[in-house]
């Protein structure tokens, strides 16, 4: 049995395993000695800012693009130079690349039919395959349509059937949800996931959003500066985030940088508390992540004191909760969230300047300086 130790979780079955993998463009690296290890039956996430290397990862693994240094293996079997359609890798794209003169039927059946390994030429056995993907995905009744003729929603099931009909053993999706309306998305997030469950196959999901990513898996990889900065299950992700960079990925933290002084961090922010057992030197350099939803909004404070003052400059509600950013005197912005539970929202007036307060022991401290 393959057993892998990942971030102390031992994995029992490693399906896809990545190691050193490395891509270049000319100077430039894409891909940067990465590892990555996705289980059998599971659910990854890969959260990556724009530009980070998710689609080239993603065509590394299906093959269309061979990386310049490492391995990939699939259940053990070495898959580089191994040609796409015979990974077992399926790719659902973006854009759902459907042939759009072909019925919803024809597109699924395509990839049953015309495929290069145990081709399907039996009209009946081909029916009935895409007659069941179809209620899988939930598409029951809408196989003659033309794939012009349905919504944003159904075509992306679609893009699934025409994946899963070849019986991947592990399927990437490239921001699958990125085309889909907001009401679309939440509800194929549930779908997806359920649909996965049905079949016991591995999902390597990409996407920029960490709303997305913290949603959809079992384990979320954070992919920073070519390589995974993290992985881990979405809770132990925001409860101890391995680094200012991983915790700048999940949008939920103010990441302020300095050196510690006298057991305070001196930032451009202000001069903060550290929470107890941080064990920093004099003239160390740190990062302090400090939760949105962990900062009170006091009145301003005598001048003197210490912690963070800054202005007022506007708030977005987020479904029951509001986000209020704040600008320091550094330039800086400082965000605040607060959950509408409370029958009046706080109300702060643009341009005052606030005290904003918190509880040192929230703070997640890392000793580094984050850019
Ligand atoms: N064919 C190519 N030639 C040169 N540079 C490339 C090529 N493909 C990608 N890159 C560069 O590699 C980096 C990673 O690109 P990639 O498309 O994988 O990022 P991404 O995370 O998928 O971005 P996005 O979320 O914006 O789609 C980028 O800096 C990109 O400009």
């Amino acid at each position: 049995m393959n057993r892998v130790c990942v971030h102390n979780h031992f994995l029992e079955d490693a399906l896809l395993t990545l190691k050193s993998v490395s891509r270049h463009y000319g100077q430039a690296s894409a891909i940067d000695g990465l590892d990555l290890v996705v289980p059998d039956d599971s659910y990854v996430s890969l959260l990556g800012a724009s530009g980070s290397g998710k689609t080239t990862l993603l065509r590394i693994i299906a093959g269309f693009e061979e990386p310049d240094n490492g391995t990939i293996s699939l259940r053990g079997a070495r898959l580089d130079g191994v040609p796409p359609h015979k990974r077992g890798v399926g790719f659902v794209f973006q854009n759902f690349a459907l042939f759009p003169h072909l019925s919803v039927e024809d597109n699924v059946a395509f990839g049953l039919r015309y495929r290069e390994e145990r081709p399907v030429r039996d009209k009946a056995e081909v029916r009935e395959r895409v007659q069941t993907i179809l209620g899988l995905v939930g598409l029951e009744g809408l196989g003659r349509r033309a794939v012009g003729a349905i919504s944003g929603g159904q075509k992306q099931r679609v893009a699934l059937a025409r994946t899963l009909i070849a019986e991947p053993k592990i399927v990437l999706l490239d921001e699958p949800l990125g085309a889909l309306d907001a009401n679309l998305r939440e509800r194929m997030c549930d779908e997806l996931r359920a649909i996965r469950q049905r079949l016991g196959i591995s999902f390597l999901h990409v996407t920029g959003s960490e709303t997305e990513a913290l949603l959809m898996g079992d384990q979320v990889a954070v992919l920073a500066d070519g390589a995974i900065a993290q992985i881990a299950p979405p809770d132990d992700l925001f409860r101890s985030p391995a680094s200012a960079t991983v915790a700048r990925h999940l949008n939920a933290f103010n990441i302020i940088s300095g050196t510690v002084s006298d057991g305070r961090l001196r930032s451009p922010v202000g001069a903060l508390a550290l929470p107890t057992g941080t064990g920093a030197r004099n003239g160390q350099p740190m990062s302090v992540a400090l939760p949105y939803d962990g900062i009170a909004v006091k009145p301003r404070r005598d001048e003197a004191s210490d912690g963070i003052s800054a202005r007022f400059v506007t708030a977005e509600f987020k479904g029951p909760s509001m986000l209020s950013f704040f600008r320091a005197a550094d330039g800086s912005l400082i965000q605040s969230l607060v959950h509408l539970s409370e029958p009046r929202p706080p109300r702060y007036e643009p341009d005052q300047v606030y005290a904003l307060d918190f509880d040192p022991e929230l703070l997640i401290a890392f000793p580094e300086r984050a850019y």
